[in-house]
């Protein structure tokens, strides 16, 4: 099927379709899962690491745009996922699927969106998709798979118009986890696999708000032991775990929504000193606990190459170094509404965005992107290191 014009009528051949809020179709072939599935449409601009986008629970309500062509092409397998069957609910390509050429791949990545449910659209012009978002921002939209090309055009336009969007939504109740977790797994290596977590210290309590469980193996990497718990998990309850640390994951949603029930947790961590470390999500919610304001960004960040710049925060010599990272955020802290006791420590260097604070007089900080996926060659591993570092 040639590329889709973004029209209203179908091409005989499409049998998948994402209809934008403002009743914009944009036509292609469906792959994986068969059925359809609301949310907003972003995209990302990493040129590795499909399935770990698929699986991070921080895209949940997410319809990814690859802006990276060969989607594919390394297959997908059991070891590279970020949670079992969370994250984006739909991806959008330009080229039909690649078929697999990786040693490591178990899959085609077409079986494995249809075992886990993600419902894909090939055959799309990303490149006008992505800078329709660019320039209009984000669109609420229904993604939709029917292999026998029958589409209900008026509920589809429907679900999209009315879906209420992100802003405002607390998402983390439907990624958490129910129940404590010792966390087991350590750092993944070619030829040995996940490592095992011995009996290590310090301590650190992660708090689970839709958490990828790479930051769990950096975690342990790094010389933690690591008990995860559910996102409403009282403070009584993670106090009296004896926590030398307490971790603040990543997630999806509103960090002002998620954060009625958690941002009080994270106050009374503070006002305890108890050492504190949170990852976009987790970052997000301890800046609205230090007193700050978050907002939806017109312009999200989510890709693998986005340059961050040291700030502030006493980095010695490497103040003004620039750390290239991974990101996926739709929401940010606002930058312009830290109160006194809270320092900016990074900033995105496209935009100027907040991307990282601590709290002085604490050992209690956060940053905006993913340390644990960002590229070298100045990797970000080191805030898993300064963290554990600074407990016991
Ligand atoms: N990666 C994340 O934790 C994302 C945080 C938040 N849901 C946002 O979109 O900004």
């Amino acid at each position: 099927m040639a590329l889709s014009a973004f029209s209203h009528a179908q091409p005989k051949d499409a049998t998948g379709v994402l209809v934008l809020a403002d009743g914009t179709c944009i036509w292609g072939k469906g792959f994986g899962a068969s059925g359809s599935a609301v949310g907003e449409v972003c995209f990302n601009t990493a040129m590795t690491g499909y399935q770990e986008v698929m699986t991070d629970p921080s895209y949940d309500s997410q319809i990814v745009t690859f802006t990276f062509p060969h989607i594919g092409n390394v297959g997908a397998n059991e070891e590279d996922v970020e949670s079992r069957e969370l994250g984006a609910v739909g991806l959008v390509v330009r080229q039909d699927v690649t078929r697999h050429s990786n040693f490591r791949a178990r899959d085609e990545f077409v079986e494995w969106c249809v075992r886990h449910g993600k419902i894909g659209l090939s055959g799309v012009d990303t490149r006008a998709l992505t800078r329709r978002i660019r320039i209009r921002g984000a669109p609420n939209a229904v993604i939709a798979h029917n292999p026998r090309g029958q589409f209900d055009m008026k509920a589809l336009k429907k679900q999209a118009a009315e879906w209420s969007g992100l802003e405002g939504l607390d998402l983390v109740p439907g990624v958490t986890r129910d129940a404590h977790e010792n966390w087991q797994g350590g750092y993944w290596q070619l030829g040995t696999g996940f490592s095992k977590a011995d009996n290590r210290k310090p301590h650190v309590v992660a708090i689970d708000y839709g958490a990828k469980d790479n930051i769990f193996r950096n975690l342990v990497k790094a010389g933690a032991k690591v008990t995860v718990v559910p996102a409403r998990t009282s403070l009584e309850n993670i106090l009296a775990m004896e926590p030398e640390g307490v971790f603040l994951s990543n997630g999806p949603g509103d960090p002002a929504a998620t954060g009625e029930y958690a941002v009080p947790v994270i106050k009374g961590l503070l006002e305890r000193d108890v050492p504190l470390f949170g990852i976009c999500l987790g970052h997000q919610m301890l800046g609205l606990a230090a007193g700050a304001k978050t907002a939806k960004m017109f312009q999200g960040h989510r890709g693998a190459n986005h340059p961050v710049q040291r700030v502030g925060g006493g980095w010695g010599e490497s103040e003004g170094l620039v750390e290239i990272t991974s990101m996926n955020h739709g929401f940010a802290v606002d930058g312009e509404t830290l109160p006194d006791g809270v320092e900016q420590t990074h900033v995105s260097l496209f935009d100027g965005t907040n991307c990282g604070i601590s709290i002085k007089g604490k050992k209690a900080f956060g940053v905006q992107y993913h340390p644990e996926a960002s590229p070298g060659p100045q990797d970000s591993f080191y805030l898993f290191e300064k963290f554990v570092g600074m407990l016991g």
